[in-house]
């Protein structure tokens, strides 16, 4: 039966806004109190989707999530109405505050991780939420996120859903981010490849000092058990340290794999030859193409600044790929040029096409942040939940909504404004009912 890598991208929230949050994000950190457009966000988000659809590809949508976060503002002991416990947390923890205004879950690829059936023991496509424990703001999602992961792939037939892992630094999960899979066609088995950024559990291991590392070696290898993977074709490698001290918090700002093809900064991994010997052995069916950007052409610096390995590796056609890539690759002189030559080399990859997901950028999150990728069968594309397909008809319906419901403009103060809640539950009340969700939120429950 044949089978797709089907983009679910993240639907940009209402409250999307630069708070600085993310310490080892350099792009979080600069852009921290610019004032946001959620609109503009969005509506790049969904340019992004739409090309994709029209280019063959299969593309979905996930929604935001409820944002105020009240509810976590209650459990931190604020009280009184909706709106008390907006005014209180704003003006007395306003640093808390902030965090539970983030639209963070718009990069999905921090959704979850997903194994495609054809590498799953009992031939499920199985999904673990992401516990994001390393980011307080982000550690606040998996809860929604599970129930609208299970209101899409309702069926215990075709789908097993995990619990996020226990919440802590031991077993910080960051999901997709940090995952990646190799295959020959989309419905054959293949061979997972996790990439941690410390040992929880052994000291003695290098990790980096300056950054944090936010995914485990323990939490890969315990999403791998939950998954029930084939050891003998699942990697484990660690991202070198001093990458994620330059600014790489995530191993896919710094390598993107694609069926046979890996693409990598060389400063990615510790012990790159092994990692890459141990990916070959364990792909045995064919050569791996191994596209590496040589340290002298694209620096680390340069990785970071313009988001090259936050690309969308994707399959147009058999043998022929294409980079999608933020339009920050063409600011910088090195990457544009390392781009027009990479195409002419003996690889896959055969094609740059480049998108202004500026707004989202600004946050850390490139074309490939905003994706998660689910390798998904006819029959599971057919027990899946069809409303969260793009389409014309439903790339307008969005387009639209976007218009009705978000805001041009917001700043910090902005987020302290009450209506703000109001307009965004009714902008996602609206939005279940397009995608068919049902209750998923918890104004909803
Ligand atoms: N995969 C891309 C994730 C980007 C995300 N940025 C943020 O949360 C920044 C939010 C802010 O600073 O307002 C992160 O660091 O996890």
């Amino acid at each position: 039966m044949k089978a797709y890598e089907v983009n679910f991208d993240g639907l940009v929230g209402p409250t999307h806004n630069y708070a600085g949050l993310s310490v080892g994000n350099v792009a979080s950190l600069k852009n921290a109190d610019q004032a946001s457009s959620p609109k503009q966000g969005a509506l790049q988000g969904l340019a992004k989707m739409k090309a994709l659809s029209d280019m063959g590809l299969k593309q979905a949508v996930l929604p935001p999530l409820e944002r105020p976060d009240v509810y976590v503002l209650r459990q931190l002991g604020f009280t009184g109405s909706d709106e008390d416990v907006i005014k209180k947390a704003s003006q007395e923890a306003p640093a808390v505050y902030a965090a539970t205004c983030s639209a963070s879950s718009m990069w999905t690829a921090n959704a979850c991780t997903v194994s495609p059936s054809a590498d799953t023991r009992d031939n499920k496509v199985h999904f673990t939420a992401a516990n994001l424990s390393n980011k307080f703001h982000r550690s606040i999602e998996s809860p929604t996120t599970s129930r609208v992961l299970k209101a899409i792939f309702n069926n215990e037939q075709f789908f097993a859903h995990h619990q996020p892992l226990p919440l802590g630094d031991h077993f910080g999960d960051e999901g997709a981010a940090n995952h990646t899979r190799f295959c020959g066609d989309y419905n054959q088995s293949g061979v997972e490849f996790f990439v941690y950024g410390k040992y929880a559990f052994d000291n003695s291991k290098p990790a980096p000092t300056k950054f944090p590392a936010r995914q485990t070696m323990e939490a890969s290898q315990a999403i791998a058990r939950l998954h029930q993977l084939d050891p003998a074709r699942t990697v484990f490698a660690q991202q070198h340290p001093d990458v994620i001290d330059a600014g790489v918090f995530h191993n896919d700002v710094i390598s993107v794999g694609n069926q046979d093809c890996l693409f990598y900064h060389e400063n990615a991994f510790l012990n790159t030859e092994q990692v890459l010997d141990d990916l070959q052995a364990a792909f045995s069916e064919q050569p791996l193409h191994f596209v590496k950007v040589p340290v002298n052409e694209v620096s680390v610096s340069d990785a970071v600044n313009s988001y090259l390995f936050n690309s969308q590796l994707v399959t147009l056609s058999p043998g022929h790929m294409a980079i999608i890539a933020p339009s920050e690759c063409h600011e910088n002189e090195n990457v544009r040029r390392y781009l027009e030559q990479v195409i002419e080399l003996d690889n896959p990859i055969k094609e740059v096409k480049i998108y202004d997901v500026k707004q989202s950028m600004r946050n850390g999150g490139g074309p490939a942040c905003l994706r998660q990728r689910v390798v998904l069968n006819d029959d599971e594309i057919k027990a899946a939940n069809q409303s969260v397909f793009i389409n014309d008809e439903l790339f307008s319906t969005l387009n639209a909504w976007v218009e009705k419901h978000y805001r041009d403009q917001l700043s910090e103060k902005d987020l302290a404004d009450p209506q703000l809640l109001v307009e965004s539950r009714a902008a996602l009340d609206e939005l279940t009912q397009i995608l068919n969700l049902g209750s998923v939120y918890p104004f909803q429950l």
